[in-house]
């Protein structure tokens, strides 16, 4: 694991951005697309707005990104809550990636008919098709970006609900009662299966959760930001000093 400390929320999605480009890039040299998971959550709006300025978007090459969510608030894209929303408003709408190549998760279907879909749409992606079944697959997204909740959610993995431990779907949905809506989230498998996987946490209301997370027992019940761990890929912590405050190292 890679724990990258920043000063504050401004420096963290500089840092973020210039990781990212040196990544892209890299990548970039070795295959023809790079597909991509984004968060919802707040912290990754700084990351968003820097990537649509002048000093950054032309450092990546957007006509090759292919665009997904982790999870979906079940609202209509309009509302103000809905997360491919936000990340439309923050730098797709900014950027030159081409429409075709971004799949946000439906919320105009049913939530089951919606986690099929989406799952089945990452089949296409990732399982080679000379591999039906999966048997040979080694890995899904080559990144993962993930927010982390103050309960020490991620995703829409939410401390003691059975969706944490699902593991035979890519893609599900669930009625969450606490926010009266339904999600639909990856399940931890396929992000396991990413590449990279890179948390960003800020702020000093995720001090003790951060601190539990990666110093604790291991409770994913609890804590199930502690479930993701990618089988053969990276995982990195971009998190600022005030939400690292509690960190012993
Ligand atoms: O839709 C969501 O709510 C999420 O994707 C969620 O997992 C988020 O990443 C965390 O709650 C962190 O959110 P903040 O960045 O706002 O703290």
């Amino acid at each position: 694991m890679n724990i990258h400390l920043l000063e504050n929320a401004d420096n963290l999605s500089k840092e973020y951005a210039d990781w990212l480009v040196d990544y892209v890039g890299k990548t970039l040299e070795k295959q023809d697309r790079f597909t991509i998971a984004l968060s919802g959550g707040s912290t990754p709006r700084k990351l968003h707005e820097l990537l649509a300025t002048d000093a950054y978007k032309d450092k990546i090459d957007w006509s090759k990104l292919h665009v997904f969510w982790g999870d979906e608030r079940f609202v209509p894209f309009e509302d103000e809550r809905n997360n491919a929303k936000m990340a439309y408003d923050t730098l797709l709408n900014h950027v030159p990636v081409p429409a075709s190549q971004i799949h946000v998760m439906p919320t105009n279907l049913s939530p089951e008919d919606a986690s099929a879909e989406y799952e089945k749409l990452l089949n296409a992606y990732f399982v080679p098709a000379d591999d039906p079944g999966g048997t040979d697959f080694h890995f899904s997204f080559d990144l993962v970006i993930l927010g982390m909740g103050d309960d020490g959610h991620t995703l829409s993995l939410f401390p003691g609900l059975p969706v944490v431990h699902e593991s035979s779907k890519w893609v599900t949905s669930f009625w969450l009662e606490a926010q009266d809506m339904y999600r639909i989230t990856l399940t931890y498998p396929i992000v396991n299966k990413a590449r990279s996987v890179t948390f960003l946490a800020t702020g000093e209301k995720k001090a003790v959760v951060l601190k539990e997370v990666l110093e604790g027992i291991k409770n994913v019940d609890l804590y199930p930001s502690q479930i993701i761990q990618p089988e053969q890929g990276e995982l990195h912590w971009f998190v600022d000093r005030a939400a690292a405050s509690k960190l012993s190292r």
